[in-house]
This record gives C-alpha cells, sequence and structure tokens, in this order.
C-alpha cells in the first residue's frame, strides 16, 4: 500500500547523468538469459517436476534482474576508467580495437578477489544455521555440504560468466564512448 504521507525517503528529484547516452543501447540480457538457463540452472538442479511453477519463475525473475543489474554495472565501472585515463583508451576506442580495450580493463587480481569474497560469502550467508555446534568445526565456518548452494558454483558463476559479461558491457560501451 502506498502512503503518500510517509516521507521517511525523500524523493530525489535530480539524479546527475554520470553516464554517456549511448549507455541506453548497450545490453547483454540475450546472453544472460541463456546462460542462466542453460550453463547455470542445471548445475544446482535435478532433473524433476515439484509443481511450484508460479514461485519458481518469482524467483528465476529475482535472480535473472539482480544479475542483469551487477552486469550493467559495468557500464559505470567503465566511465570512471575512461574518465580517469582518457589518454589510454581513446586510441583503441577510436581504432574500435576491442582486444586492447579488453587488457586495459582487465585487473586479475581484482577478479581472483571477487572470486574469493563471493566464495566467503556464500559459504557464510549460505549456511543452514543449526543448534548443536560441532566442537571440532571451526567456528561459523561451514562445510560446502551444509550450504543452500555449493559456494564454489558461485564463485564460478563469476569466473566464468559474471566477470567477462561485465567486460564485454565494458567494452561495448567504451567502444561507444566517444560518438
Ligand atoms: O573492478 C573492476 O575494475 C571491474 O571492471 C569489475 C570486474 C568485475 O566484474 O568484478 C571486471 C573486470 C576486472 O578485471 C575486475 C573486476
Amino acid at each position: 500500500m502506498f502512503h503518500s504521507s510517509l516521507k521517511i525517503f525523500p524523493r530525489i528529484s535530480f539524479l546527475p547523468k554520470v553516464l554517456h547516452p549511448v549507455a541506453s543501447l548497450v545490453s547483454v540480457n540475450d546472453a544472460i538469459w541463456k546462460m542462466y538457463f542453460n550453463e547455470l540452472l542445471p548445475l544446482f538442479t535435478v532433473d524433476g517436476d515439484d509443481g511450484n511453477y508460479a514461485e519458481m519463475a518469482a524467483l528465476d525473475f529475482a535472480c535473472l534482474q539482480v544479475i542483469s543489474r551487477r552486469i550493467h554495472i559495468g557500464k559505470y565501472v567503465a566511465e570512471v576508467k575512461f574518465i580517469d585515463a582518457p589518454q589510454d583508451y581513446s586510441p583503441a576506442i577510436q581504432a574500435k580495437d576491442k582486444d586492447t580495450l579488453m587488457n586495459l580493463l582487465t585487473f586479475k587480481a581484482v577478479e581472483e578477489k571477487v572470486k574469493r569474497r563471493v566464495e566467503k560469502k556464500a559459504r557464510t550467508f549460505g549456511q543452514n544455521v543449526m543448534l548443536e555446534d560441532n566442537a571440532d568445526k571451526q567456528e561459523n565456518v561451514a562445510e560446502d555440504s551444509e550450504c543452500k548452494v555449493d559456494p564454489k558454483v558461485l564463485s564460478k558463476l563469476y569466473d566464468q560468466w559474471v566477470m567477462p559479461l561485465t567486460k564485454d558491457v565494458e567494452v561495448e560501451y567504451l567502444l561507444r564512448r566517444l560518438d
């Protein structure tokens, strides 16, 4: 229900335009859709029919939305990188050189940290909470088999799809950045 008198969150009437207008043309949603249904779901589902179609459709929709939002944040990341070093990016943009752009915007050490953080978060927040503590077990660290989703699957999701697609978004945005 909408409460017009409730003004906890004031409306933002002015949002600064950070991105170049071509940003609205950049989308990898088709690739995200294919990745989600063809590659990701088979990693943590089993064949069968539990009949929960409405709930599943709603959850798939929510997952697709957050994955898409995370990946398209790449437009902002690319803009920051361009503003920081236009002298590095401009020649490659003018030459439409995708490989050089990809090399310029790739930071392998950051990617390794992202993967490790995702795995740790999944292990921490995705564990099934049990009352009885196992005395031998290190405190607050769940075994992978005790987690709702295997933390390694989530790190793989970032390694193989989320970060590569984020970088595709960055490249596609940068290619049009000087239009
Ligand atoms: O942090 C950055 O510089 C990004 O471009 C984001 C990101 C990611 O998707 O997490 C993508 C590419 C980089 O190689 C590292 C990380």
